[in-house]
């Protein structure tokens, strides 16, 4: 199920620098099996509060977090649509992620060079999104061509999907992303399994120097991303690349201590994973036991029964049910079977869908 969330840019904006914020944070591989190894794919482990203060009741041998994944994709420049530099491949590689994290350069620093000449992050994104877009004009060109006959000829299908590519042939004409395209249920649904590289959410990543990470309100560059990202419902991230690998080299109070000395009371790089994890519409359960207290990644909108498959294929084969007690009562009652005297553990069936937070105790037999 390893959702990743793709990081591009154009080149010297501070990709690699980020990146290796990433690999430098690295999460301990050996808990996570399922993640790619792949030079090209950091590991993260999501920040969590929640699971600390799970740790501090339960007192478990172990606490581990869950992790999600970044991939990099390097240096797309102009006319990547047309092949040029690296273009089509790097196309292909950002076909492959769910979600893209746009890192721009706002920072001013005369010794590194800019490759259009001079710090401007809107015709940046611009620069990158109309690639985006003209990959996926062709893409949509190419259905079209498909179904054009059919649609004639009147043919149900073809007829809806037709109008659909259409609709989104004007906004790619028009420089418009397929996610800014008003859509039905119903075409949502086709659009989806076109996989459009505009129809990914987006998130942006102001790179900022560090002297403006803290209070970057006088950073006109900031500003003028957040007014482009505001008008696509996007997020903006604020964070300085160069000094988040320093960062991620810390733990606990050193952490705290530097990010206090910043200015700061999260690192950019938390608050990036912690919206790209939302982006891709992941969400986290918890087991708590006095082996483990762990945090588990689902997709939202997932059942009772798949959530379980996460932890093992058996655990989903031999369902029975789930008992579930929000993190909030679990918290409020202190113990598990305080909670439950309280009357708010819950024995959910297959239908559940687990929620955001949930301390879940699967029941099953194999
Ligand atoms: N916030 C920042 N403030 C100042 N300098 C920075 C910041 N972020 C990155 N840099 C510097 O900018 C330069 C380019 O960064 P980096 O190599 O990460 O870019 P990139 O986007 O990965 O480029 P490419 O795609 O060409 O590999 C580096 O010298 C890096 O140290």
């Amino acid at each position: 199920m390893a959702l990743t969330a793709g990081i591009v840019g154009l080149p010297n904006v501070g990709k690699s620098t980020l990146f290796n914020a990433i690999t430098q944070a690295g999460a301990e591989s050996a808990n996570y099996p399922f993640c790619t190894i792949d030079p090209n794919v950091g590991i993260v482990e999501v920040p969590d509060e929640r699971l600390q203060r799970l740790t501090e009741l339960v007192k478990p041998k172990k606490t581990v977090p869950t992790a999600f994944e970044f991939t990099d994709i390097a240096g797309i420049v102009k006319g990547a649509s047309k092949g040029e530099g690296l273009g089509n491949k790097f196309l292909s590689h950002i076909r492959q992620v769910d979600a893209i994290c746009h890192v721009v350069r706002c920072f001013a620093d005369d010794n590194i060079t800019h490759v259009s000449g001079k710090v401007d992050p809107i015709s940046d994104i611009e620069t990158i999104n109309l690639e985006l877009i003209l990959a996926d004009l062709e893409t949509v060109d190419k259905r079209i061509d498909r179904v054009a006959k059919l649609a004639k000829q009147k043919e149900k299908t073809a007829v809806f999907e037709h109008e659909i590519l259409v609709k989104l042939k004007e906004a790619f004409e028009s420089e418009k992303p397929a996610r800014s395209v008003e859509l039905t249920e119903e075409q949502l649904k086709y659009v989806k399994q076109l996989h459009l590289l505009t129809f990914k959410p987006i998130l942006y990543v102001a790179n900022v120097s560090e002297e403006e990470v803290a209070d970057p309100s006088d950073n006109e560059y900031v500003g003028l991303v957040r007014e482009f990202a505001a008008a696509e419902n996007a997020e903006v991230i604020v964070v300085c690349a160069k000094i988040e690998s320093e960062i991620a080299e810390l733990e606990g109070e050193e952490k705290e201590m530097f990010l206090e000395e910043l200015g700061i009371e999260e690192s950019g790089l938390d608050q990036l994973i912690k919206a790209s994890y939302n982006l891709l519409g992941l969400a986290t359960y918890f087991t708590a036991g006095e082996q483990e207290v762990r945090a588990w990644t689902f997709k939202k909108g997932m059942k009772a029964p798949q959530c379980a498959a996460i932890i093992h294929t058996d655990f989903e084969r031999g369902f029975i049910r789930a008992e579930t007690v929000s993190y909030d009562d679990l918290l409020a009652a202190k113990t598990m079977g305080a909670a439950r005297e309280a009357g708010k553990v819950r024995l959910e069936g297959k239908e559940y869908i687990v929620q955001d937070g949930d301390v879940i105790h699967f029941r099953f037999n194999v």
